[in-house]
């Protein structure tokens, strides 16, 4: 195969630079904010964006039937996280916003607003500072699979989606006893969480739309809703049972949303395994390798084969051998280099065992640029170890090894 049409040879050290510095989120990231700012000039906007080093704030869903406890959770999560809170409501009152002022004589007529003004909202709140600064919460919104593919449309993805679930009859009977402090806009509920000070007792309100009548009709438009809006979210959802108390819901969604997804980046294994001698090294790595289909290295396979090939490193290791002292590992690193840096380990990646075997060897391996990003260690009892190795025995033709009986 001729230069021109040998695949092109990508240098190891490309794909662990990716990795090491999360190359691909940082781009993800400023393509999200370019197509949710769509900034006049997009370079010193992408300059800046990466001097803020903000990849990481909250951007938190939560959704779930009336009751459930969506704002209270939301509400304790923007303390917590000092993040900013989004509901219908927040945005609609919203002021100087010629958009918000729409919102509210719509939703004045018609009790609801259309998606595409409800999105467009969104999408002016998530451009102001703060929202960039310290992420955002969306309390109760996209409310149907329409609002959430327009969100998607404007670049803005959620990292975390928590789905708030409880039996409706309960949901029925827990709104019923929901009270809204008409100052501060605090939540309270007349069994479940009611103040201590009498002056905030005195002042709840019960707000519109908790009877059992409006509660159900609610339920039934969430559920028919629920349903179209979950597949916009594979594999970042959280569903929390929401009929338990407030804090146990709270903590396991501080929880959840404290969690950073596995990245959606390229990613090539470069798995190693340390452990005593009969742990399992060899027997781990030909099944990770048949799996993940990774180049399995046997460190002393490749000084064997070195030594068969007469190769000119194969020479250097055969006096070690034949006095049965110990190779350099200088001159195991020339031999595990010209394996690792073959294209198929640097596409498909690896599983490395036998190598290194202590802090030194590891240094070395370290310093020329060989960095696992996945590391083992097999920790197996002493005489289970001894038990293996007498019953081990290995095929001499194929060099499987199988435990005897
Ligand atoms: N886990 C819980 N256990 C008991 N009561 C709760 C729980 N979560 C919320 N509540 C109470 O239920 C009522 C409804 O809570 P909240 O308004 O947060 O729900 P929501 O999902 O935002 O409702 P809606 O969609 O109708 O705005 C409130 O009185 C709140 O105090
Ligand atoms: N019961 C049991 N036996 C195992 C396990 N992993 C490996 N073995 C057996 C297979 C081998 O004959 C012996 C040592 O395994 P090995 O993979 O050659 O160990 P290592 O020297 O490469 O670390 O123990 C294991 O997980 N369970």
């Amino acid at each position: 195969m001729d230069a021109t049409t040998a695949p092109h040879r990508i240098p190891p050290e490309m794909p662990q630079y990716g990795e090491a510095n999360h190359v691909f989120e940082l781009m993800q990231n400023m393509l999200e904010q370019l197509l949710i700012q769509q900034p006049e000039d997009p370079i010193p906007f992408m300059i800046e964006h990466l001097q803020r080093d903000n990849d990481y704030v909250p951007k938190i869903v939560i959704l779930g039937p009336p009751a459930s406890g969506k704002t209270t959770i939301a509400m304790w999560l923007r303390k917590h996280l000092n993040s900013n809170l989004l509901s219908v409501e927040s945005l609609m009152a919203k002021e100087y916003s010629s958009l918000a002022a729409d919102a509210r004589t719509h939703y004045q007529k018609f009790q609801t607003l259309p998606d595409m003004l409800l999105v467009r909202l969104v999408q002016e709140r998530l451009r102001e500072e703060d929202c960039v600064r310290r992420g955002w919460i969306l309390d109760g919104i996209p409310e149907t699979r329409e609002q959430a593919l327009l969100i998607q449309t404007l670049g803005v993805s959620p990292r975390h989606v928590i789905v708030l679930s409880a039996p409706d009859a309960v949901l029925i009977e827990r709104n019923l006893g929901k009270r809204i402090d008409p100052q501060t806009g605090e939540i309270y509920h007349t069994i479940f969480d009611w103040p201590p000070e009498s002056e905030i007792q005195n002042r709840l309100i019960a707000p519109a739309g908790i009877s059992e009548g409006e509660t159900a009709r609610r339920l039934l438009e969430y559920h028919r809703n629920i349903v179209r809006i979950l597949p916009s979210y594979p594999k970042i959802v959280k569903v929390i049972t929401a009929d338990q108390p407030c804090v146990d819901v709270f903590y396991q969604a501080l929880t959840y949303v404290q969690t950073i997804h596995r990245s959606n980046a390229p990613f090539t294994p470069r798995v190693l395994l340390c452990g005593p001698v009969g742990s399992g090294k060899s027997l781990q790595a030909a099944l990770l390798a048949e799996k993940y289909g990774l180049v399995n290295v046997c460190c002393g396979q490749l000084l064997k084969e070195a030594m068969a090939d007469k190769s000119k490193y194969g020479e250097m290791i055969r006096p070690f051998f034949e006095k049965e002292t110990a190779v350099p590992s200088y001159i195991i690193m020339k031999v595990l280099r010209q394996r690792l840096d073959q294209q198929d380990c640097v596409e498909r990646g690896w599983v490395l065992h036998g190598f290194p075997r202590d802090r030194d060897q590891a240094c070395l391996m370290d310093s020329m640029g060989y960095k696992p990003n996945r590391v083992f260690f097999l920790n197996v009892p002493f005489d289970s170890i001894i038990e293996r190795l007498t019953l081990r025995r290995t095929d001499p033709v194929t060099g499987e090894r199988k435990i005897l009986g």
